[in-house]
């Protein structure tokens, strides 16, 4: 097992924010983290990360106690790629993206050939080679998810976590970094990925886990997590779920929210 998350319980001031969550990802598994907004999984990312501490539980990365670790050893373990990357610095596309590469290198140590190679073909496998000398800050928000994911390849990690990499994607781009992902996971990396839209978290996911107010509802495949009833109890939706005849993978379609005391229509 790669990532290793037991029984993780989190508060941010008087709320409980997580409950005794337990995640998994093994090397070359695909695992998504779904849920209503507010469930927790961002925090849930984060902690995993070691951005956040949790005040219960306990998570590790390839062994590696995540809130012990020093941050150039966990930077070699896992990379995370957060949903709206702050880059409001004055580099380039290509000088951005090599920063993941100080993960690797001696504390004054600067890059050299190699370190610029991995660059050159983590821009190429995300397929922004075009804007490599463009400065960071005059990037759309969906060229900002795909440097990030750039300069996440560069770290080389154990682990990659993903916070909604496909919410500011058109289709080719969303389609794109579902095949990364898969090659990533090909290449024996472990990832977890938190995705709102359920039918491409069928197609990229081995596994899913659901989230709903801080706790984990469902686990397992997408066949068994993306059922109707589990749907209904997280989402408060009314769904139709079938395999897709083109793809195999399941889809769901929300028909009508199913009102509640917290969610009137
Ligand atoms: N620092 C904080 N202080 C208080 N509450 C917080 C803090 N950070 C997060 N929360 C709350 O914790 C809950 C979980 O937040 P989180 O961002 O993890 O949810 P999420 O499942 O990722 O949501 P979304 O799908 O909307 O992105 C939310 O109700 C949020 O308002």
């Amino acid at each position: 097992m790669i990532v290793n998350a037991s029984n993780v319980g989190l508060r941010q001031g008087a709320t409980r924010i997580l409950h005794a969550v337990d995640v998994a990802a093994s090397a070359g598994e695909v695992v998504g983290i779904i849920g209503p907004n507010g469930a927790g999984k961002s925090t849930l990312l984060r902690a995993i990360a070691g951005v956040v501490i949790p005040d219960e539980g306990e998570i590790t990365i390839a062994g590696v106690d995540v809130a012990r670790a020093r941050p150039r050893l966990l930077a070699r373990q896992l990379a995370l790629v957060e949903q709206h990357p702050v880059m409001q610095f004055d580099f380039s596309v290509r000088d951005y993206v090599l920063l993941g590469r100080h993960a690797h290198l001696g504390r004054f140590q600067a890059e050299g050939a190699a370190d610029a190679a991995h660059a050159t073909a983590a821009l190429e496998k995300v397929g922004i080679s075009a804007f490599a000398s463009r400065n960071v800050t005059t990037l759309s928000g969906g060229e900002r998810q795909l440097v990030a994911i750039a300069r996440a390849l560069v770290q080389q990690p154990r682990a990659l976590l993903l916070d909604e990499p496909t919410s500011a994607l058109d289709l080719s781009h969303q389609l794109r970094v579902l095949e990364l992902v898969r090659d990533l996971a090909a290449e024996q990396l472990a990832v977890i990925v938190v995705v709102h839209d359920l039918d491409l978290a069928a197609r990229m996911c081995d596994r899913l886990v659901l989230l709903v107010d801080g706790r984990v509802s469902a686990d397992g495949p997408p066949e068994k997590v993306l059922d109707a009833d589990l749907l209904r109890d997280a989402y408060h939706v009314h769904s139709v779920v079938r395999p897709s005849p083109d793809t195999g993978a399941q889809t769901v379609t929300a028909l009508r929210h199913i009102p509640t005391p917290n969610n009137k229509s």
